[in-house]
């Protein structure tokens, strides 16, 4: 039950990653300002945020159910809130999909956006009355800089979040004014266990329908590369908890977040070209003619970003 005072927080994707860790530093906030309410489809999963959450459990986070595919979970679990009463609704729940378009089933780019775009929808669509009744509300949503930016063979996720940034571009207007906030968070690589679920469908991937130059494309140029950036440029779920928490907490919390500055220039492509044909033809550049030199560039931009060079020039 939460406090007087206490903000309601209600996180979806909690079994892992960016979610669990975002429920785990709200829950620990050392001014006990919110009362976390942290869902996962399947509560089986349960134990990695438990035990993370230690002796919050029970105190300032509680669990519920939840999968955000289901109309009938997402009312089953909101009707378990005190009143339905929820003022920060963290939409974090996602999934990747990553390959040759054509080795990938519609079926399959139905449940990447039933997750992604539809998920934030339910949510959204069974939160907001509440919210605009009292007037009062925060919604965030966890987008990426594939929100913003398209990345070769990861077009249907790409999609599914160019897809719930439009409808939050146009929800936000409304929403504001019932003094409803809605912010977009658009991270860069994290490392979690969502590049590690890639990797693995790549590798039993058999590319059904697909020619030999684009499974090469994909399999020998962009996979490398895309390991390379991980590598260079992959914050951790903390640096996105951190971020997260900051936006909830700030006055006028912007409406777009990017929190990986490496990646910045990359996502400012877009923006400084309006016929789009910058970001298209760098990104085209940097893979097939700048390959092997992206790989160097990451690895001296690893460097620059690791602890060990810091101490080194720090300590005499
Ligand atoms: N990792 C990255 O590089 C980036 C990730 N993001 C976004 O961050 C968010 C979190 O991903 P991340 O933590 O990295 O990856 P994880 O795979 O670790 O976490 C994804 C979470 O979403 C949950 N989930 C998936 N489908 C559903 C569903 N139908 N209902 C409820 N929960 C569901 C998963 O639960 P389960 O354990 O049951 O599968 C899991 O808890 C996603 O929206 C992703 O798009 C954005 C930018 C970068
Ligand atoms: C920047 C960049 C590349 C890869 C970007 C990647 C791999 C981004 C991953 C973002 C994630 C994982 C977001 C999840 O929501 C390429 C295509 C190698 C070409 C060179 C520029």
């Amino acid at each position: 039950m939460a406090n007087s005072g206490q903000k309601v927080v209600l996180i979806t994707g909690c079994s892992s990653g960016i979610g669990l860790r975002i429920a785990v530093t709200l829950a620990k906030d050392e001014k006990k300002r919110y009362h976390v309410i942290a869902t996962m489809r399947d509560l089986k999963k349960k134990d990695k945020l438990l035990e993370a959450a230690g002796d919050a459990y029970g105190k300032t986070l509680m669990l519920l159910q939840l999968d955000v595919c289901s109309d009938d979970s997402v009312k089953e679990c909101i009707n378990n809130v005190k009143d339905r009463h929820i003022d920060i609704l963290i939409n974090n729940a996602g999934v990747g999909l990553l390959g040759p378009v054509e080795s990938i089933s519609i079926d399959e780019m139905k449940r990447v956006f039933d997750t992604n775009f539809f998920g934030v929808v339910r949510m959204i669509k069974e939160v907001m009355p509440d919210m605009k009744k009292r007037r009062s509300g925060h919604i965030v949503v966890m987008s990426s800089v594939m929100g913003l930016q398209g990345v070769v063979f990861n077009d249907v996720y790409t999609a599914s979040k160019f897809a719930m940034e439009g409808f939050c571009e146009s929800m936000a207007v409304q929403l504001m004014k019932f003094n409803i906030r809605l912010s977009m968070i658009e991270p860069g690589p994290v490392h979690t266990e969502f590049e590690t679920k890639m990797m693995e469908d790549v590798a039993k991937m058999d590319f059904p329908g697909v020619d030999a130059d684009t499974v090469r494309y994909f399999k020998d140029v962009y996979l490398p590369s895309s390991i390379d950036i991980f590598e260079a440029m992959g914050q951790t779920p903390e640096d996105i908890a951190k971020c997260t928490k900051k936006i909830i907490e700030s006055e006028r919390p912007r409406f777009r977040n990017l929190t990986n500055s490496l990646y910045t220039p990359i996502v400012a492509l877009k923006y400084a070209d309006e016929t789009g044909g910058l970001s298209v033809n760098t990104f085209y550049n940097l893979l097939f003619n700048f390959g092997p030199l992206m790989h160097i560039t990451m690895s001296i931009l690893k460097c620059l970003t690791c602890s060990c060079l810091r101490r080194r020039t720090i300590s005499p």
